[in-house]
This record gives C-alpha cells, structure tokens and sequence, in this order.
C-alpha cells in the first residue's frame, strides 16, 4: 500500500499556561484520510494538543509555546501567519453542541458569509451539500429556516459539523463530539466520521475507547503532557507496546 501523506506534522511542542507545563515535547503526524484518536486520563493535554492545531490557544493569557506545527508542509505558528485563512482549512467541532441562535440554514453558511460568498445559489447548494455530508439533510430539509436552538443535541452537533464542512476544510479537528449526547446520536456521528474520512483529514480527542477502536485509523496515547506511543488503532488496543498504555485501555488508571 502507497504510502499516506502526512497533512499535520508537530515536533517537540511545548506549552505552558503560566508556570504549569501542560505540554511537555509532543511530536506527532497526521495523514490525510485517515482518523486518528487521541486517548487519555483527563488533563494529560488532549484538548490543549487538539487547541494548537489551530491556534485556539492564542487568546489564553500568559501562554507559552514552543516547537513546530506544520500544515501542509506550513508552520502555523510563523509569523504573518493568517490564523482566519487556518482555521478555514483546520475546522472544529467542540464537546457541547455549540449553534448559534440562528436558523440553521445561517448556522450552515456563517463561515461562508464571513468570506463574502453572497450568490443566492451557492449558498443553498453549500447548505444541502454540507448537512448532506453531516448526515443530517433529510431531518431538517423542511425547516432550513427555523432556529437551530430548537434541534435535538445530537442533531445540533450534526449542524455544527455541517457548517465546519461548509467551508471545505482539509482537517476536521473533534473534542470529545459525543460525550455529551445519547448512544443512538453518538453512533449517527461516528457512522457519519466514517463517511467523512475519504475526504478530509480527522482529529478525534475521545475517552470513549470503543468510540476510539470502532472509528479511527491511529491512536495516540497521552499521559501527562507527554504521548506515550502512537500506532495503528488496533495495535494500540491489542498489543501495545508500552505498560502505561496497556494499564490505562484496560481500565487501570485514568
Ligand atoms: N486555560 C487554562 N489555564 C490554565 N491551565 C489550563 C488551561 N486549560 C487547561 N489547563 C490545564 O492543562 C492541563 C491539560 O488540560 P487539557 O484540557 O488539555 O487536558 P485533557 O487531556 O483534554 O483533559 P480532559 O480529558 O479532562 O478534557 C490540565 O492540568 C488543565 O488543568
């Protein structure tokens, strides 16, 4: 099998927020089309890991950070770099559904008028295609006009990843998606992450390790601000290589 390119390389990054290193050198790659996993107890750096991806950590106060981000060969972290241009290609999906008290045909497009699109056409091609893609189209078709807010949880989520897609990202990043809804919406999203994976480029934090084993391709296994190992998803849950990565899947600790 060819090899996959790599779409997200990090090297030795390092973030403090103040004095508490939460990253402690994390150097991890990515590849296109694929679903990675991120695993581990809470507070080992997950979401903060997932947060520089794209620069959502900017705005913390007092944080420092070091090393290298790359996407698509780019350091993100360069100066005069246009973070509105990545956080188009680089999109995210949060743990608690997040619509804006919109309708949701204008949840879909916000991004899209952001970036000035105006034609009537293009943008309700952009909403079909992208609650299409989100698994959600046939729910909502007859109501593209009324609020978000007055949709399920799990059909909220399902928007909030239609109007990530709306905007043609290349990598998807995702923080715990599910954890908040029922099984039945969590099994729509990950059917629907697997859907998406020949597309785009997909970054799941989970505490869920069946979620983690039934949907991505790679794991990666935090612990304390550092990743313990990263393999392919099957060898990290049958065979791993390293004893703290093994206690944690087995339900040890964390
Ligand atoms: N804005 C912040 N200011 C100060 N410390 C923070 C901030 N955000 C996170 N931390 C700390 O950094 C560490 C890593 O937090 P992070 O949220 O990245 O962990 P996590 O692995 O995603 O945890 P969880 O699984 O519980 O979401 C924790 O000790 C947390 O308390």
């Amino acid at each position: 099998m060819a090899k996959k390119e790599l779409v997200i390389t990090s090297r030795d990054v390092h973030l403090s927020y103040g004095d508490f290193e939460a990253l402690k050198g994390i150097s991890l790659n990515f590849k296109k089309n694929q679903i990675t996993a991120l695993i581990g107890p809470s507070g080992c750096g997950k979401s903060t890991y997932l947060r520089l991806l794209n620069r959502m950590n900017d705005l913390i106060p007092n944080v420092h950070i070091s090393g290298e981000i790359k996407v698509d060969g780019q350091d993100i972290y360069a100066s005069g770099e246009d973070v509105v241009a990545l956080r188009k290609k680089v999109g995210m999906v949060f743990q608690q559904p997040n619509p804006f008290p919109f309708s949701i045909y204008e949840n879909v497009i916000y991004g899209l008028r952001l970036a000035g699109v105006k034609d009537r056409a293009t943008l309700d091609q952009a909403v079909e295609t992208s609650l299409k893609q989100a698994a959600i189209w046939d729910e909502v078709k007859d109501k593209l006009h009324e609020s978000a807010l007055s949709l399920s949880g799990g059909q909220q989520q399902r928007v909030c990843i239609a109007r990530v897609l709306a905007v043609q990202p290349e990598v998807i990043l995702l923080d715990e998606p599910t954890s908040a809804l029922d099984p039945i919406s969590s099994t729509q999203i990950e059917n629907m992450l697997l859907e998406l994976r020949d597309r785009y480029t997909i970054i799941i934090v989970t505490h869920n390790m069946q979620q983690a084993s039934r949907i991505s391709d790679e794991t990666a296994f935090f612990l304390a601000g550092k990743v313990i190992e990263m393999d392919d998803t099957k060898k990290i849950f049958l065979n791993p290589k390293e004893k703290e990565t093994e206690d944690y899947i087995s339900g040890r600790f964390g």
